[in-house]
């Protein structure tokens, strides 16, 4: 069994990207710009906002890190998403998520331009993923997806299961796999013998968001298991998949943490930069 190290392929990743805006500010662009909303003082989405802030530094972009009060009304946060659309230092535009409950994030994030969407969570950048055709892909699909890249996993007619169907992780995910070639399934919560469905896979990928949901011998002897679950079990970080017993079976697994996270925020800078080129391209 191989561990699959995300920290280090993220911090690769993050290096190539600080070279590639070298690169494009020493032709004489502008660096590209991050802005990041984050509405209320929810501790743990402050430290998410922080980290890709940083993150954005370090490569040398630009950071425009706008921190809204719980109470900011829906209105307020539509017209600053309005005013970093129509600013051209602003390459991306990240609206935390969840926003406070009287907030409704996703109907707030259709509002984000789709050129600037490098959450690739608006309508049209899911229309644009479905369709194959050219635009922002959502991150944590991303991330995925570069970690077996790295392990060159050959998805060609391999028989990938994907276990969740959120609009965040799951669905866009099945269909990255889909492109690559690869014989997808999405199973949920209502897909009966889950544990069957999970053993005939040669990828494995764990998006529910239950703690060890998925039982190591669920993982077929060889697989390759993605566990994008972050959950919290008695103060610790752990994922959806039960780790040891899975471990034993798989030939490359995802820790968590240190395994999809850590790419999350580096595919981030990535459609980052492709935003910026793309908007320097029109
Ligand atoms: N608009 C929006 N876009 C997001 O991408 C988004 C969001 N909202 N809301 C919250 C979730 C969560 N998320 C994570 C990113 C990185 C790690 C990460 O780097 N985790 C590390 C360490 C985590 C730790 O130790 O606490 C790891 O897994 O190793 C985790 C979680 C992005 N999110």
């Amino acid at each position: 069994m191989t561990l699959i190290d995300g920290k280090a392929i993220a911090q690769e990743v993050r290096n190539e990207i600080r070279d590639e805006v070298a690169e494009w500010v020493a032709a004489g662009n502008e660096a590209p710009g991050l802005a990041t909303v984050l509405v209320g003082d929810d501790p743990a989405s402050a430290v998410y906002v922080g980290g890709k802030q940083k993150a954005c530094a370090e490569v040398g972009m630009r950071g425009f890190d706008h921190r809204l009060a719980a109470d900011t009304s829906e209105a307020e946060v539509r017209a600053l998403l309005h005013q970093l659309n129509a600013d051209p230092a602003v390459s991306g535009i990240l609206l935390q998520l969840p926003p406070p409950p009287h907030i409704d994030g996703p109907k707030l994030t259709e509002e984000i331009a789709p050129g600037k969407d490098v959450d690739g969570l608006t309508p049209i950048s899911t229309g644009l993923l479905h369709k194959n055709l050219p635009g922002l892909r959502p991150c944590t699909p991303l991330g995925c997806m570069e970690l077996l890249k790295r392990h060159d996993v050959d998805l060609s007619g391999a028989e990938a299961v994907v276990v969740g169907r959120s609009d965040l992780v799951g669905k866009p995910i099945s269909a990255l796999l889909l492109q690559a070639n690869a014989t997808v399934t999405t199973a949920h919560s209502r897909t009966k013998d889950l544990a069957e469905v999970c053993r005939r896979a040669d990828v494995l990928v764990a998006a529910v968001g239950v703690a060890h949901l998925i039982k190591g011998d669920w993982v077929k002897e060889g697989a390759v298991v993605i566990d994008v679950g972050m959950n919290r079990l008695d103060g610790k970080l752990t994922g959806d998949v039960e780790f040891e017993a899975a471990a034993e079976r798989a030939r490359l697994i995802t820790p968590v943490p240190g395994g999809v996270g850590p790419m999350t925020i580096a595919m981030l800078l990535r459609n980052t930069l492709q935003a910026a080129k793309a908007a320097a391209a029109v």
